[in-house]
């Protein structure tokens, strides 16, 4: 299929950081709001604003991540963050979308823990009233903070249930705080009744994905370092669990240090259920769309795949059975002419 063909087709979207997805010119906006210069051309901005091209891991691709934080401090800037990032994914035809971020680091103006996640839920309601896609948010715990931080910002979060924030995710600094460090506030958030997904296998550690499993999240993001692990992917397939991956983003982090280390083939061999995600599309420099062209370039996908990991989204979605019936008969409408 060509560019022009694969940016048509009906995608979800379960992995995308709203930090880590700012158009250059959404950017350009929040800086205004606090007089905060930026250079004057884009091709400048965007050196700022993407991970460095020699990233050796994922503490490197992290750091770009400080660059945006303080533009995203008031209401009003997370919720027009909130409906850039869908404008974007509804422009390559995303009919459903998950974006998450980490309330914790949109604090430090005098909002509280819940109120930065209503200003991104009312940013997201405003786009769907807009374009035709569904979008949901979910909350971040963050690896390298106190469990007792993640545990309040659950607690916090939790009533927001139902109304646009559909679950939880544990991301950042994996390599110095492995998966056990984080259970405690893991189990905050599942007994507070929050679905999780989780940040795994970023750092060549296979054990943070299998102890995830283990503690019963049901989708994992990322997953790299089980590429080698025929036991861990017979449990990933045992369990049901869905792989998010995003290929752009673990070649920049080299959780993959080339693309026969990736797992995708491993996956979807064994019959799990995988989705293809963008993680940051300013920070990688990605779409979605250019996501689904290196796919089929370097493995050869086909629009059947294509479907099959659009489905596998919809069912891992935190969303309604009805709602995951409604979507369900989209995709299939979308991928008609292609099968
Ligand atoms: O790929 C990732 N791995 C771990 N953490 C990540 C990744 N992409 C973004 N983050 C972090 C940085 C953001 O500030 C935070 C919330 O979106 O999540
Ligand atoms: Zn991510």
């Amino acid at each position: 299929m060509d560019f022009d063909t694969l940016h048509a087709l009906g995608k979800t979207e379960l992995h995308c950081h709203l930090d880590g997805s700012l158009s250059l010119s959404c950017i350009r906006q929040l800086a205004k709001m606090i007089n905060r210069p930026l250079p004057a051309s884009d091709d400048t901005l965007r050196q700022l604003v993407q991970a460095p091209a020699d990233s050796e891991n994922l503490a490197d691709y992290l750091k770009t991540f400080d660059f945006v934080a303080p533009l995203l401090q008031t209401k009003k800037a997370l919720q027009l963050a909130a409906f850039d990032v869908v404008a974007q994914a509804a422009e390559e035809n995303v009919r459903y979308i998950e974006i998450r971020f980490a309330p914790a680091f949109s604090i430090s103006g005098g909002l509280s823990l819940s109120e930065a996640t209503e200003a991104v839920i009312e940013g997201l309601h405003q786009a769907m009233t807009k374009f035709d896609i569904v979008a949901k948010a979910l909350v971040c715990g963050m690896r390298q903070l106190p469990n007792a931080d993640n545990q309040a910002m659950f607690r916090a979060n939790a009533a927001l249930l139902g109304n646009g924030l559909v679950g939880g995710d544990f991301a950042g600094n994996e390599a110095d705080f492995p998966t056990s460090v984080c259970a405690p506030a893991i189990k905050t958030a599942q007994a507070l009744g929050v679905p999780l997904t989780f940040h795994a296998g970023e750092c060549h550690c296979p054990q943070n994905i299998a102890e995830a499993i283990f503690l019963g999240i049901p989708r994992i993001g990322h997953a790299t370092a089980c590429f080698d692990q025929p036991d861990l992917i017979q449990k990933i397939v045992q369990t049901h669990t869905t792989i998010e991956l995003c290929l752009t983003s673990n070649l920049q982090t080299k959780a993959a240090r080339s693309l026969d280390k990736f797992p995708y083939q491993a996956l979807k061999a064994a019959g799990a259920a995988i989705t293809i995600n963008t993680d940051n599309r300013t920070v990688s420099n990605t779409t979605l769309t250019h996501e689904y062209e290196l796919y089929q370039t370097y493995f050869k996908t086909t629009a059947a795949d294509f479907l099959a990991f659009n489905l596998n989204g919809i069912n891992a979605a935190f969303i309604s059975e009805p709602a995951k019936q409604t979507l369900r008969n989209r995709l299939q409408q979308d991928y008609a002419a292609f099968l």
